[in-house]
């Protein structure tokens, strides 16, 4: 009774504003359904009792695979889910993404649905104003040129190394691209954010020939994964009560992978403190940067009471935990999509060799120089590409906050109620017809090049904007993304090392044609994982087997 009476409240507030709108029986954000809806909408899938609706918006991050289909079968760029929690707005049109982006006061962060991310407690993702000035400048300090340049080297260290590892010393087809993938963004973030060098071993690898180091290293991408996995429960249920005796395996796992990934962190910064101890101070990565700036709150607060110190213990692990997330997830999820879109588009594997070979005469990839990367415009076009169809974070989450807010759409004012969420969803925009064409689903990736003369050299192409009127996937505005060029060179630097010289493929299914597998690969890369994920990633890449061969 309670719940259809907040349902037909809030739908009279949406009726009132005048825009189209779905219902949902429960609220986004219940904890109970936060927990177990997404299964449960899977069983109704299974045994056929799942209306269109109930398939459609009823899951968690529902927008990453809805793309924009709900909004072309709906003729509106622009429209409104109901539930007796409230309202959600859900913004494919560009102009009105940016009009949202640009009003930050108007429309702020939400923090109730960003608070997944404070395992740990406050971090950049999850402050706003002055706190969240603090953050980003203590953090933002790392990316520097100087840095990218070290992604770049450990980047192409790492493909080669990966490349290895499958060419090398796996059997083939492979299969744990989604899993290798983690270990080469892992490798390169611990290397340019926290000064750890890892070399590319895969699970394949024999323990006896495995490195100290990279005990320590799975150690950390094991508890990162875990934590991940089990994000919602954490956020649910609290890091204490995970490890009660009544929870399940799984939670406890997720428990006992929070304290290790603090201790790992715990770790680092120590190491760090015994090495400015000897009087070093000239590491610049961030974690050094953290615990310097740690240090000097601390002396100074002996001085001028507690309020000077503007960095705590506990926000440092947050901040590299939202930075381990942000940073290498989203990078890996990218290159697994980008490595299996290329399989699935094998005419697209030549023009970006024929790229690669014009710029790139040796065959060693450690002679390659990072002035290079600006000149790599087919792949950062592929990886624009991928990220257009293939988005691992699907939505910006904003919020009206506590006042009705106008916003125009189509140059009609509609008035939006107060404690609207609002959902700008990328993996929408990034598919509307009206931007990309009567199939925006087709993969594209030299619409992101033009030619300015008519000679056909390389040097007259021309890239695209990574950022234009209707594609965003590094965000845009004052909580754009800070690892845009780490990410860009890094996944260039890997592209260079696994298309240069060698060329990738699906392996066909008993009974299955050439042309039928790579169909196979590129329908199954376009079904992204959501259900209870922050992060959204290919549903079964296992699926899909991939065979190298040399050009
Ligand atoms: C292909 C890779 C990447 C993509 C597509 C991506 C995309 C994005 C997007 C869309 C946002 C805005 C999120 C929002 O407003 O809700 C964001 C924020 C962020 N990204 Fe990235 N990112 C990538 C790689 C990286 C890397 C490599 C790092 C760091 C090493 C990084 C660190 C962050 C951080 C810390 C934020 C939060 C910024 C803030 O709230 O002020 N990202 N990213």
């Amino acid at each position: 009774f309670w719940t259809a009476q907040s349902l037909s409240r809030n739908r009279a507030k949406a009726k009132a504003t005048g825009l189209p709108y779905l219902e949902r029986w429960v609220s986004p954000m219940n904890p109970l359904w936060l927990l177990c809806g997404s299964s449960l909408v899977r069983l109704f899938e299974r045994f056929g009792i799942a209306s269109d609706n109930f398939s459609r918006i009823y899951s968690f991050g529902w927008e990453a695979n809805a793309r924009a289909q709900i909004h072309e079968n709906n003729s509106s760029d622009v429209l409104l889910v109901v539930s007796p929690g409230g309202l959600q707005l859900v913004v494919a049109d560009a102009r009105v993404a940016y009009d949202i982006l640009q009003r930050r006061t108007d429309f702020r962060r939400n923090m109730e649905e960003m608070a997944i991310m404070n395992v740990y407690g406050k971090n950049l993702v999850t402050t706003d104003d002055q706190e969240w000035r603090r953050h980003r400048k203590m953090t933002g300090v790392t990316f520097t040129e100087k840095n990218n340049e070290l992604v770049w080297k450990q980047s192409l260290i790492q493909g080669k190394g990966m490349l290895k590892y499958w060419t090398e010393r796996c059997q083939m087809p492979i299969r744990s691209v989604q899993q290798d993938s983690k270990i080469l963004t892992l490798n390169v973030l611990a290397a340019a954010l926290f000064n750890k060098l890892y070399s590319f071993e895969g699970p394949v690898d024999a323990k006896e020939t495995r490195h100290k180091a990279d005990e320590s290293a799975d150690l950390y991408r094991a508890s990162l994964s875990t934590i991940l996995r089990c994000i919602i429960e954490i956020f649910i249920v609290g890091e204490k009560r995970l490890q009660a005796w009544w929870t399940p395996k799984s939670w406890k796992a997720a428990g006992e992978a929070i304290i290790n990934f603090r201790s790992y962190v715990v770790g680092l910064m120590e190491e760090e403190r015994a090495y400015m101890k000897q009087g070093q101070t000239d590491h610049q990565h961030l974690v050094a940067r953290l615990v310097r700036a740690l240090d000097a709150a601390e002396k100074a607060s002996e001085t001028e009471g507690a309020d000077a110190v503007n960095m705590t213990h506990e926000e440092i692990v947050s901040n590299l935990f939202v930075y381990a997330v942000a940073g290498n997830d989203t990078t890996a999820i990218t290159l697994t999509n980008l490595i299996i879109h290329m399989a699935s588009n094998q005419e697209s594997q030549d023009w970006i060799s024929e790229e690669l070979n014009h710029y790139l005469p040796s065959s060693d990839p450690e002679s390659w120089s990072y002035d290079t990367f600006k000149k790599l415009k087919r792949c950062n076009a592929v990886i624009m590409e991928t990220l257009r169809l293939c988005h691992p974070l699907s939505q910006l989450v904003k919020t009206t906050g506590p006042t009705p807010q106008p916003l125009t759409i189509n140059t009609k004012t509609y008035i939006i109620p107060p404690e609207t969420s609002v959902h700008c969803t990328l993996a929408a925009m990034h598919s509307l017809r009206k931007y990309w064409g009567p199939n925006p689903l087709a993969w594209n990736p030299k619409q992101h090049i033009t030619t300015t003369t008519t000679t056909t050299t390389f040097e007259a192409e021309v890239l695209a904007s990574d950022t234009s009127d209707h594609f965003m996937p590094w965000a845009w505005g004052q909580r754009a993304c800070p690892g845009k060029r780490f990410s860009q060179v890094e996944l260039v630097a890997v592209l260079a090392t696994l298309f240069r010289d060698w060329r990738v493929d699906v392996e066909p299914e008993e009974g299955e044609g050439v042309e039928e597998a790579r169909r196979r690969a590129w329908v199954g890369s376009l079904v992204v994982d959501h259900q209870g994920k922050m992060l959204h990633e290919m549903l079964d890449s296992q699926q899909v087997g991939l065979v190298w061969v040399r050009r």
